[in-house]
């Protein structure tokens, strides 16, 4: 049995991990760190808790104490904070899963320019690993700081990985459009997030300019042999519905290869992966497939017409796109089965 320790509990991200957490083998959550409700209790704030979780009385946001008495602590906070709050010291006594972005961008100068926010230390950037674990599993096994990665970036990634990694696409003119239930967007009270605002529309957002296009970027140019750049033109819209992400990716192929090939690379990607689900062209992903599990589901069709290839991927933002998907990383690096806690499936809401 570990210790957890989970700061900024009470957000979405927060809460779906403390959730999960209650439901591990190995797993005990001994501390609920809280900006601003500290002294009361989780289900005070998240009624509809049961125990264990519920009943966990939170406590301050102390990322130092917490590692005093954790092996393992989540951080689900805004950006910018653990890039100030981190330390050596700290990665001494645990283990750090960071469900933010600051971890994520191995240059400091693309997270500065995109966050326009400091960006973490480079001895403590050198230290961090992507959390994606399809990808960097041997990496993560061995890390005391995990940069967990976004929910769009998860999808997006995951879903044009193979592709680059096997020279089967031009790694130019690729396009992603990609859509979020408003849980995405956070807790925190926003004009956007209103009922009257998202509800019973749709709209594009961050147009040109999201923060998660270098993310995507940058792990798709390390799928390259020579990690040679990719440019990505990345637009995000949002949809009236509590969870999900989907994401429609649309790349040229390159001369002569053809649906044998792109089945391949996924097989030889994802065939042994338990959180990938390949969808045939017939049955193309949907978000309420993978709602509330830790899955990506994945499909493509070959347009012969375009030369292209699309590729549809969706998941859950909750899960695989940040508390699921740190749970999968903190069972890579504590040794449990990757699958702990984490087996189940789509709640399909009919
Ligand atoms: N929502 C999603 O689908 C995804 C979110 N993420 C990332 O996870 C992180 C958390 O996101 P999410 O749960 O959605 O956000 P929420 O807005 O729902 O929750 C934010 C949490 O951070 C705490 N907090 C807010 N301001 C401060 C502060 N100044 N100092 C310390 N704590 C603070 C809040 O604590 P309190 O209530 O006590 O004030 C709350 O627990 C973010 O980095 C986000 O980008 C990543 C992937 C997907
Ligand atoms: C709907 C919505 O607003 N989504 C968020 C992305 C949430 C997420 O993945 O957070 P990270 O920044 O930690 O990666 C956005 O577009 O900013």
């Amino acid at each position: 049995m570990f210790s957890v320790g989970i700061i900024g509990i009470t957000g979405y991200a927060g809460v779906q991990l403390a959730h999960m957490v209650a439901r591990h083998h190995h797993a005990r959550l001994t501390y609920a760190g809280s900006h601003s409700h500290a002294g009361r209790k989780l289900k005070d704030i998240h009624p509809h808790l049961a125990s264990p979780e519920g009943d966990i009385l939170l406590q301050d946001d102390d990322i130092q104490t917490a590692a005093a008495s954790c092996d393992v602590i989540f951080l689900a906070l805004p950006a910018g904070i653990a890039a100030g709050t981190l330390n050596e010291d700290i990665l001494k006594k645990t283990v750090v899963i960071d469900l933010g972005a600051d971890f994520r961008l191995r240059d400091r100068a693309v997270y500065e320019a995109w966050y326009k926010k400091l960006a973490a230390p480079s001895a403590l950037l050198e230290k961090a690993v992507y959390g994606l674990v399809e990808l960097h599993r041997d990496e993560i096994r061995n890390s005391r700081l995990i940069a967990n990665p976004g929910c769009y970036t998860t999808c997006s990634i995951l879903s044009l990985h193979p592709l680059l990694k096997q020279g089967l696409i031009e790694p130019e003119g690729i396009i992603i459009d990609a859509k979020s239930g408003v849980s995405g967007a956070g807790r925190e009270l926003s004009i956007d997030t209103q009922f009257c605002e998202a509800n019973e529309s749709v709209k594009a957002y961050g147009v040109a300019v999201h923060r998660h296009t270098p993310e995507i970027e940058q792990e798709l140019g390390f799928a390259r042999q020579g990690g040679q750049p990719v440019i990505v033109q990345f637009t995000p819209h949002l949809i009236p519905m509590d969870r999900g992400i989907l994401t429609t990716c649309y790349a040229s192929l390159k001369a002569g290869v053809n649906a044998s090939s792109v089945a391949a690379a996924y097989e030889d990607a994802y065939g042994k992966e338990k959180f990938i689900g390949m969808r045939p062209s017939s049955s193309l992903p949907q978000t309420r497939w993978v709602k509330g599990s830790n899955r990506c589901d994945i499909g493509w069709v070959i347009d012969e017409r375009t030369g292209r290839i699309i590729v549809v991927g969706a998941l859950d933002n909750l899960v695989k796109g940040a508390a699921g998907q740190a749970l999968q990383n903190m069972n890579v690096v504590m040794g449990c089965d990757e699958d702990t806690g984490l087996s189940a499936s789509g709640i399909f809401p009919i």
